[in-house]
């Protein structure tokens, strides 16, 4: 793979993380704290404690990982295609694979890149979650530094497990729904494109927004699990596992906890995942 495609991915990948980063605090926050009323509330707390920095918390990790992340997804999915259907990536418009081996290859990919992202979401997580304004002259500092004094602290109190809390949510999260991911992106493309051309930009641009919201409002339960599983052991109650918390989240606040986020979640699906498809088309074309 050459250098300058990686190095344009990794910054498109970016761009739409960037973008999406805002509306993923909130979700956060919202998803793993009960102070908040609504999204409009967890906004305006959020700006009037910590200023407009406060939506961009835990940041960094996100966009250094975007590149490892992104090329498992996304080159996992084409080589498992590659290895189901016997087609290369430009082939693939001649001879369209089956909506069948498209979910194979994407719940492949998926389940890859769980195991990539867990870490770094980990940690992501933990940052986003200091809700302290930042630090004043005297104030005590907050827990994390950032993000590599988060890692050290976790490596250091629970060892290399410790970084993998919540793994098991993640990869269950992800595996099916990164299948539904790029079943709903083909679907889409095929929709509007003609028998054996490429898609246009405007239809990459909404097939791939779409995927995102279709993906994302099915994994929206696990992804509350997830971050509750992540957020454990810290100020709140540790979890016997995956099932006991999803039983007591649900005992104690109803079903209508796992559809935290959703909305929020969707609105930013739609631009991260419409910019990383517009790129990974492009990226293939002109390698051609
Ligand atoms: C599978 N799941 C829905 C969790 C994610 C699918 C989209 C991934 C994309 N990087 C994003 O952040 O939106």
């Amino acid at each position: 793979m050459p250098v300058e495609e990686f190095v344009a991915g990794w910054i498109s990948g970016a761009l739409g993380l960037v973008l999406g980063h805002p509306f993923d605090t909130v979700k956060v926050r919202l998803q793993t704290q009960t102070t908040y009323r609504g999204i409009f509330d967890c906004m305006v707390k959020t700006y009037r404690h910590e200023s407009l920095l406060g939506f961009f918390k835990g940041m960094s990790f996100p966009i250094a990982s975007i590149a490892v992340v992104n090329s498992v997804l996304f080159g996992v999915y084409s080589n498992a295609l590659l290895v189901l259907t016997a087609t290369s990536h430009q082939e693939r418009r001649a001879q369209p694979p089956s909506y069948t081996h498209v979910f194979i290859a994407g719940c492949t990919g998926g389940f890859l890149q769980a195991y990539c992202l867990a870490p770094f979401d980990l940690i992501k997580v933990r940052l986003q979650n200091q809700t302290e304004p930042r630090a004043k002259p005297g104030s005590p500092p907050p827990q994390y530094r950032g993000p590599v004094h988060c890692a050290a602290s976790i490596f250091q109190a629970e060892g290399p497990r410790g970084l993998f809390r919540g793994a098991w949510a993640l990869t269950l999260r992800d595996t099916p729904t990164l299948g539904i991911y790029f079943v709903t992106y083909e679907w889409l493309c095929r929709q509007f494109t003609l028998d054996g051309q490429t898609p246009s930009s405007g239809t990459v641009l909404v097939a791939g927004g779409f995927a995102g919201i279709t993906s994302w409002v099915a994994a929206t339960p696990l992804d509350v699990i997830k971050s509750r599983m992540q957020m454990a052991g810290l100020k709140q109650r540790a979890y016997g596992g995956l099932l006991d918390c999803m039983v007591s989240s649900a005992r104690q606040e109803g079903l209508g906890v796992f559809f935290r986020g959703l909305t929020i979640n969707s609105a930013r699906a739609f631009p991260v995942n419409a910019v990383t498809f517009l790129s990974y088309e492009h990226l293939l074309l002109s390698w051609g």
